[in-house]
């Protein structure tokens, strides 16, 4: 069995999203990584009864820019603490007039374009190559949409979010560069959260709330940060609301996820036993226990 059941959610929140409203018997811990610092403490607590663990992923305050974000300690931290599924919530720019500010986008596709950051918890000792084939949990997806019913919200199944470096948003060409190869969304995050997730076998699946049109839009020429903070602020009721939607209804799914996210390490293993480090194995023990000690 790939894990106990009923799915463990973790929320990692984004731009304005630095707590959960309305989470019930709330602790923050300090979770130790063997990755390094997490963004912050993890908050735990329950919606309705259903336990969910909290991590800001700029830190409480938003402390951290996208390039200082220590992703693989806080996928890390999460999978430590019994975290089965994560569910991201991000700020995104829209690349498609059909995809005004305000609307939720459950991305389904990522190009990654970030080049300053630890992609893998693999390498040198225990050297691994998971499928990003198809980077979304498609249950949890499903759990979001369904979440996001009688919400009135504006939302979209699918679409291609492209994943930018940043600080400092996109220049004109950059933007219609990714608009012609057909990209939905433009962020700083999502990568290499989602390929760490996978690599340590958990669910994933992000939500995109466009806050802009980038600088692309003819009515729109530049991005501000004033700007994406309004729009999220706007449309908080409605973020919280799919928050207090999904953490039951994914709570209701009993068993390990059909779709491969748990199994992504089953044949992605090609570093020999006898030549694998075993600190680098040691340091690997929450991510890829599973397949490692068999
Ligand atoms: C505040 S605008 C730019 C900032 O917002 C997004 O963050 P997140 O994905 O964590 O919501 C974007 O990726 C940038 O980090
Ligand atoms: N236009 C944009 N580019 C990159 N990240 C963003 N986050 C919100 N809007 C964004």
């Amino acid at each position: 069995m790939a894990h106990p059941s009923p799915p463990v959610i973790g929320i990692i929140g984004g731009s304005g999203l630095y707590q959960i409203d309305g989470l019930q018997d709330v602790t923050w811990r300090k979770v130790s990584s063997a990755f390094g610092e997490p963004s912050d403490e993890l908050c735990f607590g329950t919606l309705q009864g259903t336990p969910v663990v909290f991590l800001p992923r700029h830190g409480r305050g938003h402390k951290l820019s996208p390039s200082e974000i220590n992703f693989r300690a806080n996928i890390d931290a999460l999978k430590r603490v019994g975290v089965t599924d994560i569910l991201s919530v991000s700020a995104v720019g829209s690349l498609r007039e059909d995809l005004p500010p305000g609307t939720f986008v459950v991305v389904d596709q990522f190009i990654d374009r970030t080049f300053a950051r630890t992609k893998s918890f693999f390498g040198t000792g225990c050297v691994a190559h998971v499928s990003m084939a198809k980077p979304v949990c498609t249950r949890l997806g499903d759990a979001v949409m369904s979440a996001m019913q009688g919400l009135d919200i504006p939302a979209k199944r699918g679409g291609t979010y492209l994943v930018m470096e940043g600080p400092q948003f996109s220049t004109l060409a950059e933007s219609e560069l990714y608009r012609s190869w057909g990209c939905s969304v433009i962020g700083m995050t999502n990568m290499p959260e989602a390929k760490l997730a996978r690599e340590a076998e958990l669910c994933y699946a992000s939500v995109a709330m466009v806050t802009d049109f980038d600088c692309w839009h003819p009515g729109h020429d530049a991005v501000t940060v004033d700007q994406v903070i309004a729009v999220l602020t706007a449309n908080a009721g409605k973020a919280r609301g799919l928050v207090k939607n999904v953490v039951p209804l994914l709570g209701k799914h009993a068993g390990p996820c059909r779709h491969g996210c748990q199994t992504a390490l089953d044949h992605a293993l090609i570093t020999a036993p006898e030549a694998r480090d075993p600190a680098v194995l040691q340091r690997l023990e929450a991510v890829a226990g599973r397949v490692l000690k068999r």
